[in-house]
């Protein structure tokens, strides 16, 4: 009998405070909307009716991936900007360069903050990063470090050596597996690409290609296929829309599983990075080291003022887990459907390879000096962006306050999400655009190509106060990938298949299977010879 009364009565409790908490966010919404509406306040964009308190959560687990379910309501209601409440959070996509460049140009410094989530505090160690941080000293500490000391223009060309010994061990990686028959040979492409872009990560941070033995071909060893693996695990999980993010009494829960994920691939990098970063800091104490080599020992040799380090040993941490995820990310995925297309459209490939011939000819690799004449090559990268970004939405950005932004009502605290394919496909802005068309980039005005995409007509490196400051790594970085692969070796179908398979993953942004694809060096042996 008292369990009965035990168990009737802690129901009863649920379903009281259920009910109150129900009531007073019923009474805020309509009190807030009568506050609207006596203040002439214009209206939040349109979207589905939410639930109260869980807003359209429901809709959200219930229709994945949610990137589509967005973009069908989006279509349904014809709409360039909507708004799907999260618990109370209001999400607000937007596909329309226009209304792009009010957030991110009128608008900037009322939306350059970032949303707590839970993936993103354990990757940057509780916010010490600068990418996921929302604005606050942290993130200014952070982004004048890498103004002024990480990504100067004299930085870059100290690391120039480092990326070239990448670059080469690059092309040689695939030689070597070309040089098995006389006809050259399958070439798995996807692990080509990310291992070159994570080591050029490994050597400018870390002055080092592999956490293990590694492989005589240059190829990557079973501890650079778990590092790469958890890069993209914590990638798919920064942003993913996990309830708990939207609704924080849920994070008990885990409904979803991702803490559990993420909280495991940051032990993988703590096992790979945390000993290198602990035993410089020892040897920099021990004056043992007396000339920064890399990144990291840059980091820890910066000082304040006073002479206090200007990071601590979870700042420096923080930062080496931020750049290998940037990187490897935000480009290779792009390239490697850059090649896939180009393969299945031969005249693209010989557009791409006959500038290569006039610029830097078959007698020397493509050096990044090359870059500003590679335009065809540039034009290739960036309409790979356009058509296959890795992510369906830019990073998110916070309105700080309340802000009308194309006559809309956008409140403080909500999360804008620029459609990195709702822009880069959108009808209106590109004619064909599902189909792979560098040539669209060049008009009559220029011929000179850049990543930047300032008009927002697509997002490339962003714009205003969150703008990637990567730039000049990620130019080089994107350009070396594409135009080194295109150079050294002659690509086709494998015999096996009539033409590559150019089909997405399910539910994700990536090829539906890594590409292979046949490759034949294309240079006189001597060229090579340079890089042996
Ligand atoms: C071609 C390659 C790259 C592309 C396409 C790219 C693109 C982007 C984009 C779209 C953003 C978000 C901007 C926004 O919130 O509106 C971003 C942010 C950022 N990127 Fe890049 N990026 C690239 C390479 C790099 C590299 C190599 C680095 C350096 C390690 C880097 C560092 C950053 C940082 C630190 C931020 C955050 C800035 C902030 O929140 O204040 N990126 N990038």
């Amino acid at each position: 009998m008292s369990l009965l009364f035990k168990s009737f009565s802690t129901t009863f409790a649920v379903l009281l405070t259920f009910s109150l908490l129900a009531s007073t966010i019923l009474f805020i919404i309509i009190k807030w909307g009568s506050f609207r509406k006596s203040n002439n306040l214009p209206k939040l964009p349109p979207g589905p009716s939410p639930w109260p308190i869980v807003g359209n959560i429901p809709e959200l687990l219930k229709n994945k991936p949610p990137f589509h379910w967005m973009a069908g309501i989006m279509k349904k209601i014809d709409t360039a900007i909507a708004c799907f409440s999260l618990g109370s959070v209001h999400v607000i996509v937007v596909n329309s360069p226009e209304l792009a460049r009010d957030f991110l140009h009128n608008h900037d410094t009322e939306f350059a903050s970032r949303p707590f989530t839970m993936a993103t505090e354990y990757s940057s160690r509780g916010f010490l990063s600068m990418v996921v941080s929302p604005t606050g000293p942290q993130w200014k500490k952070i982004r004048k470090m890498y103004t002024t000391e990480l990504m100067t223009p004299t930085r870059h060309r100290w690391l120039l050596e480092k990326r070239d010994h990448e670059a080469d061990n690059y092309v040689s990686f695939i030689l070597n597996q070309c040089n098995s028959s006389s006809d050259g040979s399958v070439v798995n492409v996807r692990t080509a690409l990310r291992h070159y872009a994570i080591n050029v990560v490994r050597k400018i941070v870390f002055n080092r290609r592999y956490f293990g033995k590694g492989r005589k071909d240059g190829g990557p060893g079973e501890e650079e296929e778990e590092h790469v693996k958890t890069i993209f695990t914590v990638l798919r999980h920064l942003y993913a829309f996990c309830i708990s993010d939207f609704l924080p009494w849920m994070r008990v829960f885990d409904i979803q599983g991702h803490e559990k994920i993420v909280k495991e691939a940051m032990g993988i990098f703590n096992k790979y990075h945390d000993p290198i970063i602990e035993e410089r800091i020892k040897q920099r104490k021990n004056g043992d080291i007396q000339e920064p080599e890399d990144l990291l020992d840059v980091m820890i040799s910066l000082k304040e003022a006073n002479g206090k380090s200007l990071l601590s040993e979870e700042e420096i941490k923080a930062q080496c887990i931020v750049r290998a995820v940037l990187w490897v990310d935000s480009r290779t995925t792009s390239l490697e459907w850059a090649v896939a297309h180009m393969i299945n459209k031969p005249e693209m490939l010989q557009k791409a390879t006959d500038e290569i011939d006039r610029v830097v000819g078959k007698q020397r690799l493509i050096q990044e000096s090359d870059i500003p004449q590679l335009n065809y090559i540039k034009a290739c990268g960036k309409e790979s962006l356009r058509l296959h970004p890795i992510t369906p939405f830019n990073l998110p950005h916070v309105a700080m306050s309340n802000t009308i932004v194309g006559g809309y009502f956008i409140p403080k605290g909500s999360q804008i999400l620029l459609g990195r394919r709702g822009l880069g496909r959108n009808p209106k802005v590109w004619e064909d655009p599902l189909v792979f068309k560098p040539e669209r980039f060049f008009n009559d005005k220029s011929c000179k190509i850049e990543l930047m995409e300032p008009e927002l007509r697509l997002i490339t490196l962003s714009s205003g106060k969150r703008a990637c400051p990567g730039i000049a790594l990620g130019t080089a970085l994107s350009v070396m990938a594409l135009g080194r692969i295109l150079q050294g070796f002659s690509w086709s179908v494998p015999a096996t298949d009539k033409m590559i398979d150019l089909s997405e993953l399910q539910n994700e942004f990536e090829m539906s299977k890594p590409l292979h694809a046949h490759a034949k060096p294309r240079l006189p042996a001597a060229t090579y010879d340079a890089i042996a």
